[in-house]
Order: structure tokens, then sequence, then C-alpha cells
């Protein structure tokens, strides 16, 4: 397994491009299986959970084609998808397993081919992560389902039907699955307390391009009239707010000064203001926004996960490195997922001050840190690690940089161009 080697305490100085988004373009592939036509899809992220899904819709027969020159407009990949026959519905374990996106097959099988077996997707290192919303709003539009075996059985003999969904809390995953199903549903769906989150809205206005009648993109109600079929449709990969939120912090933390490109910066504006109110400096530009660090020192600042507009808990992991080092303390309290905060013991590796009180982490800040080896057990854990790493004294080995893989492409490259000491290191932990 690959580690990364950071040297830390270096300034980070120059222009980071933000890639397609991964959590935008795992939906719009699953959307694929919803036309007998061609999706094309640019600004692919290349990244292992993108790999996972491809492999995952390549076993259900859709011909995935990914042709890696980088598209001039964006710099991403594009691929092509052919869901023109399907040849097999069922979702086995060994890729669920691997990425829980894959739940996001179930909807659009389900709609279009009335059944899909799909491996049921089990917690994982930041909660148990039911998805029972995504059943329960499937059945509320006809769908039979059942469990067994490890697996949801789930059939439509008679089709499904429109109907008035009201989800009693706000889920990105059971929105996703919920609207592309009631694309191809008979009647109207109405999607009440639906997620807001930007990779909703473009994958609602891809299925639109595909020719779905939604209303109330990017608002807490989706109305969608269902329609007897999709076409193909070609359409542009959001860029990876995540991603450019990480990158952000990076400059902030080393006290450097990086412009993201190819962003608006309205993505991430919960950030920003955070970032802002950290003492840092935050300003447009032509091409996204540029991130500095004032004279003064970092303040410590609160934050509270919410769903969107709100802070992501997405960033949750990210934002803590930087209190780490920041003057006074910050209360960083996690509303979405029960167990986000595995990265607190190895931040405490690398002499970090922090204590937990059940959903929240109280952060005192600590003059510097100091470079340790560390290992993560999530994406975001990861990335907050090399964050840490790249303001410690001394070495920071980041194992199982698998996670990291999952969501960052080239990671170690974007940062070593602005003057990071950092490689990757083959074998390790
Ligand atoms: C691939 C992708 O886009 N992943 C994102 C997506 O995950 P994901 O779609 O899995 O997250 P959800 O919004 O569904 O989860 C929010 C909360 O609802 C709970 N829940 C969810 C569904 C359900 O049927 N029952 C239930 O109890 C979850 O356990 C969690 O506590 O949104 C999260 C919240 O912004 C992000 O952290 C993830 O990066
Ligand atoms: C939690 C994340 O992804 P997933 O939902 O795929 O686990 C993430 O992107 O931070």
């Amino acid at each position: 397994m690959d580690s990364i080697r950071i040297r830390g305490g270096r300034p980070l100085e120059g222009a980071i491009p933000i890639g397609g988004a991964k959590n935008a373009a795992l939906p719009l592939l699953a959307a694929a299986l919803l036309t007998e036509d061609r999706l094309v899809l640019s600004n692919l992220p290349s990244l292992a959970d993108i790999t996972t899904m491809v492999k995952l819709l390549a076993q259900h027969g859709v011909i995935c084609a990914i042709d890696e020159a980088r598209d001039a407009a964006n710099g991403g990949r594009v691929i092509t998808l052919d869901a023109g026959r399907i040849s097999n519905t069922t979702a086995p374990y060994d890729l669920v397993r691997k990425m829980r996106a894959s739940i996001l097959v179930l909807g659009p099988l389900l709609a279009r081919v009335g059944e899909a077996q799909v491996s049921l997707p089990g917690g994982c290192a930041i909660g148990t992560r039911p998805v029972d919303l995504h059943l329960k709003g499937l059945e509320e539009l006809g769908a039979v389902i059942e469990l067994e075996g490890g697996y949801i059985h789930a059939t439509a003999p008679k089709g499904l039907k429109g109907a008035h969904i009201r989800f009693p809390f706000v889920s990105v995953g059971a929105t996703e699955n919920l609207l592309m199903a009631a694309a191809l549903a008979e009647g109207t769906t109405v999607l009440d307390n639906a997620a807001r989150e930007p990779e909703i809205g473009d994958l609602a206005r891809c299925l639109t391009a595909m020719g779905a009648r939604i209303e109330g993109i990017d608002t807490e109600t989706l109305t969608i009239h269902g329609v007897a079929r999709l076409h193909g449709a070609t359409h542009a990969v959001l860029p990876d707010r995540i991603e450019a939120g990480t990158y952000a912090i990076a400059g902030a933390i080393t006290g450097g000064d990086v412009e993201l490109t190819g962003l608006d910066a309205e993505l991430i504006r919960s950030v920003l203001d955070k970032l802002e109110d950290a003492g840092v400096r935050v300003t447009p530009t032509a091409r996204g926004v540029r991130i500095a660090r004032t004279d003064g020192p970092l303040r410590g600042t609160d934050v509270m996960t919410q769903v969107y507009p709100g802070f992501p808990t997405d960033m949750q992991a990210q934002f803590m490195a930087l209190m780490t080092v920041a003057e006074g303390a910050a209360m960083v309290t996690e509303t979405i997922f029960e167990n986000r905060f595995m990265h607190v013991p190895e931040l405490h590796r690398m002499g970090a001050n922090i204590v937990l009180h059940g959903a929240s982490a109280l952060v005192r800040g600590v003059p510097r840190l100091n470079g340790a080896p560390v290992m993560a057990t999530d994406l975001r854990a990861s990335s907050s690690l090399v964050l840490a790493g790249l303001a410690a004294r001394g070495e920071t080995l980041v194992n199982r940089v698998y996670h990291l893989d999952r969501g960052y492409e080239n990671i170690e490259a974007k940062l070593a161009a602005c003057g990071a000491d950092i490689v990757r290191v083959a074998g390790g932990a």
C-alpha cells in the first residue's frame, strides 16, 4: 500500500486547478442507465471511485468509453456511456462494499428495467449509514422490496408510479435515487425536504437535458413529471467544491497564497466565510478564488456541519486540521454523521490539542504541529492529515493513501506544483 511523505513548513504558492466533482460524477454516471441512448459526460475526474462506478456499470452491460485526452474547456476526461442493452441487474457485494455510492444504480435500474438486486452497502468508518430512506421512497413509488442474503431485491411489477414523498430528514443519496427513479415513473412525483447540495442540481440539469421534466431544481421541493423515455445528452460535471475547500485550507494552513482555478466560489461560500472569520484573505479572481493568509494569526473559529448551504460535513476534518494551529479555541460540531472524528487520534499524534465531547470537538490551537507517521480510515480524514503534515515541523507519513485516491486526483502533484515537499512512496502499512 502506498503512503504519502510530506516534509512540512513550506508556504504554498501558485494556482491549483479544480477537477470535476466526485459526488456529482457518481450519480451522473448512474443516470446513464436511464436511457438507451448515449450519455456523454465531460470534466470527469480520474479517481478510484469513478473507476469503481464504471466497473459497476460495465458489468450491468453499459458500454463505457473514456477519452483520456483532456477536454479543452475544463481539462477533465470525457466518458461516453451506452446503456442500450442492460444485460445484468445485480450490483454485486464486491463492488458495492468498495463504494457506497453504488446504491445509486438501484433507482435507475428499477425505473428502466423493473428490477434490481443491489448488495446492501453496510456501514463505514464515518457511521452506520443506512439506506432506509432510499428503500422507503422507492416503495412509495410502487416498488416491492425484500432484503435477503445481504441484498436488496427490488421489483416494480406494475412499473413505478408518481407519489408525494416527504423525507423525514435530508439525504443526498436518497434524493438522487428517487429523482432518477421518478424521472421515468408514471405521473408526478413530489420530493419534499429534498437535499439541495449542488451535485443534486447538477444531476437534475443533466436529467433535464435528457428529456426529464423537473421543477424546483436547487430547492427543497422537487416536482418530477415522469416521461416514458429519456434520450441521450452531453453534460459537463460540476467542479469539486470539496477538493476546492481542501486546497483552500492547504493555502491557509501553510500561510501561503494560492489561486483555485475553474471554480465558482459560490459553491463553497460557507467554507470561505469561515476562512475569512479565521483571518484568511479570500479574493474572487477571474478564474476562481485566491486564498492568502493575512499578516495576523489564524483565529479559532467554531463550525457546525449542516446540509447545504451550511458548512459541509465533507470539510469538517480539514477545517479541524486548520484549527489545530489557530490562536485560541474552536468548537467543531458534526451533525450529519455519528462517527466522523476518526482523524482526531491521528492529529493528537502530531501534537494537536483536541478534546471530544460527544458530537463536538474542542480544539485548542497549538503553536505548531510535529510530523509523525499517521493512518486514516476515510477519505476526508486522510486529507486532513495531509493538511496537518503540510503545516507540521518535520516529516509526516500518511498511510493508506487509497482513501485519498477515492476523492483527490493527483493530490501530491497539485501540492508539489505550489512548492510543497510531498511525494508518494510505494509500499507501507
Ligand atoms: C457519494 C456522495 O455524494 N456522498 C456524499 C453524500 O453521502 P450520502 O448520500 O450517503 O449521505 P446522506 O445525505 O444520505 O446522509 C446523511 C445522513 O442521513 C443518514 N441516512 C441517509 C440515508 C438513509 O436512507 N438513511 C439515513 O439514516 C446517514 O446515515 C447520514 O447520517 O452526502 C453526504 C452528506 O453531505 C456526504 O458526506 C457524502 O460525501
Ligand atoms: C463521505 C464521502 O464519500 P462517500 O459518501 O462515497 O463515502 C466523501 O466524499 O467525503
